[in-house]
């Protein structure tokens, strides 16, 4: 067994506890060791106490025999109420305990890059480290320190009455049990881990069940009845496994248990006859007969504790592979989340989004002014991409130019690769092979080839839909504004929203108002506007538009583009033809490029899909 690991594992998250309050893990740690050293104390007064009773005869003087039974009725007092801060610090350290480990995945997990977050290993990963408990490791670290203390004070003290038969023996059955005990929480931890993708799913068919999005398709297909019985039969199947786990480790610790209760049951009742008892006096022999049944019972909780060290480091490093993973330090996710904020009692408190904004936006009194915006140009060379779980490339060899204050459109079937090829260019995913060049106005490279901060902004199909205010909401595309009504206003009639109560919460899960799906898409662009970004990605940012709105909305990309450059991502081909260029992805692959006229006249890809859409309206 590999003590080392267990010890970093606790010195591990005891830090990070002490680095967020250092009073509780402080006050647990002392009294915890205060407690073993109690213990030997208390034995030490029962065998002076049952000495001097036993040498006391009348009329000899009762004050010391009542002063040992004070000083031990002291001592219990003690026991019982001096250990009144303990829970009061356990309760502390699992909040902060909790906080902590879900701030730090939460944290980490915004700053990986997008592949690995979407990868099912991460998620699995991600799921495992969820289960760690900063304060259960803190403080199985701490229990099974006492008891190995307590147990060690035993040991010394039996084997100083000579008492090492006793010690041997219990000795080399509870290193047996520990061994067997181990073994059985290992292996049941690593099913646990081998259904994690499996628990993942029964979480999912739960959702699709609950949530609202799934709702409506279950009712009307009544697919209820099968979600309900894959889960039920997943969930049995993973029940079963755990029951065959849980049974062979159970059945494989009768033997070393049914040992060690042998062995302790006959050792109490022999002590009597081990060597050197008879010369002892009733005090000492009461203190071996103590000492030997606390060492009994020490020993089984130094047992339990063990095997859940090795439950919790398990967990432990689950947690620590996912910290570790590499981060893309691109895309820093601003800072104020990485600040852990402090409240005015000085306590840990959870950055919640609605927190973050605040405290992010209340931090900065004076917004500076808007910069003109500056166009940014975007070339893409020789440019591969194949998604990390597939075998073949989705983008094969694309290179294209889109130079400075260019609004360029992207068409292509479904599945062609526009969205991958967005996601590429906003640094989401990385290439496998090319290059991306940005460059600022007049050619000066922006940020080795990386969009430097604040130089892109995107609307995204499938955009976040926050339940916070309509002003937190649109601010969020940039914080510099949030206390700026007259621009966050102007983002939003920019977008096409006819909303204006900036305070109003957004959400009805949060008793706010619900917007439409096109409200909602509108206030994802005013967020996208409200950034004076040189390059702006429009991934079909009108899909739940009512016609009207589109159009105003494509009037409006067209306005609000000017001296930008952008690049839009859609299916409406009327929309496309005001593109300055348009690109054609196909299976890919970049099979045309050129002004909507070019493409017409070269009668290929464009004008086949161009001709069809028309069809409709003719
Ligand atoms: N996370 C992923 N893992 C593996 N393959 C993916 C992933 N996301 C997309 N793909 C695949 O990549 C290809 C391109 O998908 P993409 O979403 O980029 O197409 P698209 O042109 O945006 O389609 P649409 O017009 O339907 O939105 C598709 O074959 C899709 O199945």
């Amino acid at each position: 067994m590999d003590i080392t690991k267990y010890i970093r594992c606790f010195l591990d998250s005891a830090s990070i506890l002490y680095r967020v309050e250092r009073s509780p893990v402080l006050v647990l740690a002392v009294m915890l060791l205060l407690g073993t050293f109690i213990m030997p104390v208390e034995l030490w007064l029962v065998k002076t106490l049952v000495d001097r009773v036993q040498a006391w005869a009348a009329p000899a003087p009762i004050g010391p025999i009542l002063a040992a039974a004070s000083w031990l009725a002291a001592l219990m007092i003690i026991n019982n109420i001096g250990f009144v801060p303990v829970p009061l610090a356990m309760t502390r350290l699992s909040e902060i305990g909790t906080l902590e480990e879900q701030r730090l995945l939460l944290y980490k997990t915004s700053k990986l890059p997008l592949t690995l977050v979407e990868a099912p290993r991460m998620k699995d990963l991600r799921e495992r480290a969820l289960q760690v408990s900063l304060f259960t490791v803190y403080d199985t670290g701490c229990q099974l320190l006492q008891v190995s203390l307590q147990s060690a004070v035993l040991i010394a003290l039996m084997l100083a009455y000579g008492q090492w038969i006793p010690v041997i023996a219990i000795s080399a059955a509870a290193l047996l049990q520990m061994y067997v005990m181990g073994k059985s929480a290992a292996s049941l931890e690593r099913l646990s881990r081998e259904q994690t993708s499996g628990s993942r799913l029964l979480r999912h068919y739960a959702a699709l069940m609950t949530k609202r999005e799934a709702a409506k398709e279950i009712r009307l297909f009544d697919i209820g009845t099968i979600l309900s019985g894959r889960w039920l039969e997943l969930y049995q199947r993973q029940s079963r496994e755990k029951w065959t786990i849980v049974r062979s480790s159970e059945l494989r610790k009768i033997g070393p248990e049914l040992l060690m209760v042998l062995v302790g049951g006959l050792l109490v009742s022999l002590l009597v006859l081990l060597p050197g008892a008879s010369k002892l006096t009733a005090g000492e022999f009461t203190l071996l007969f103590m000492a030997l049944t606390l060492l009994l019972s020490q020993l089984k909780s130094l047992i339990g504790h063990a095997a859940s060290m090795q439950t919790q480091y398990m967990r432990w490093a689950d947690f620590r592979a996912y910290m570790n993973l590499e981060e893309d330090h691109r895309f820093e996710i601003h800072h104020a989340l990485e600040a852990r904020n402090t409240d005015t009692s000085g306590k840990a408190e959870t950055a919640n989004i609605g927190t973050v904004i605040r405290k992010y936006s209340d931090s900065i009194t004076e917004s500076p002014p808007n910069e003109t915006v500056r166009g940014t140009s975007l070339e893409i060379r020789k440019l591969h991409y194949r998604y990390p779980n597939t075998e073949r490339e989705t983008l094969h060899d694309i290179s294209l130019t889109i130079p400075s204050g260019c609004r360029a459109a992207l068409v292509g079937e479904n599945g062609s690769g526009k969205s991958t090829l967005i996601k590429l260019l906003t640094g989401m995913y990385m290439l496998d092979r090319g290059e991306i060049v940005w460059s600022g106005e007049g050619g000066r490279s922006l940020k080795d080839g990386k969009p430097g901060e604040g130089s892109i902004s995107a609307v995204f199909q499938d955009f976040t839909r926050l339940f916070v205010t309509l002003r937190e909401n649109v601010a969020l595309g940039n914080l510099t504004e949030m206390h700026h009504d007259a621009r966050l206003r102007n983002a939003l009639r920019s977008a096409g929203s006819r909303l204006g109560d900036l305070d109003m919460q957004i959400g009805s899960p949060f008793g706010g108002m619900e917007p439409s799906g096109g409200q909602w898409q509108q206030i994802a662009t005013a967020r996208a506007l409200l950034r004076d970004a040189g390059f702006v990605f429009f991934d079909e940012p009108t899909a739940a538009l009512d016609p009207q709105t589109e159009k105003k909305a494509f009037d409006l990309f067209l306005r609000v583009t000017e001296g930008r450059s952008a690049l839009l991502v859609t299916h409406r081909l009327g929309a496309a033809k005001l593109a300055d260029v348009i690109f054609v992805l196909k299976h890919g692959r970049l099979v045309e490029q050129g002004t909507h006229q070019e493409l017409m006249k070269r009668k290929g890809e464009y004008s086949r899909m161009f001709q069809l859409q028309a069809s409709w309206y003719a």
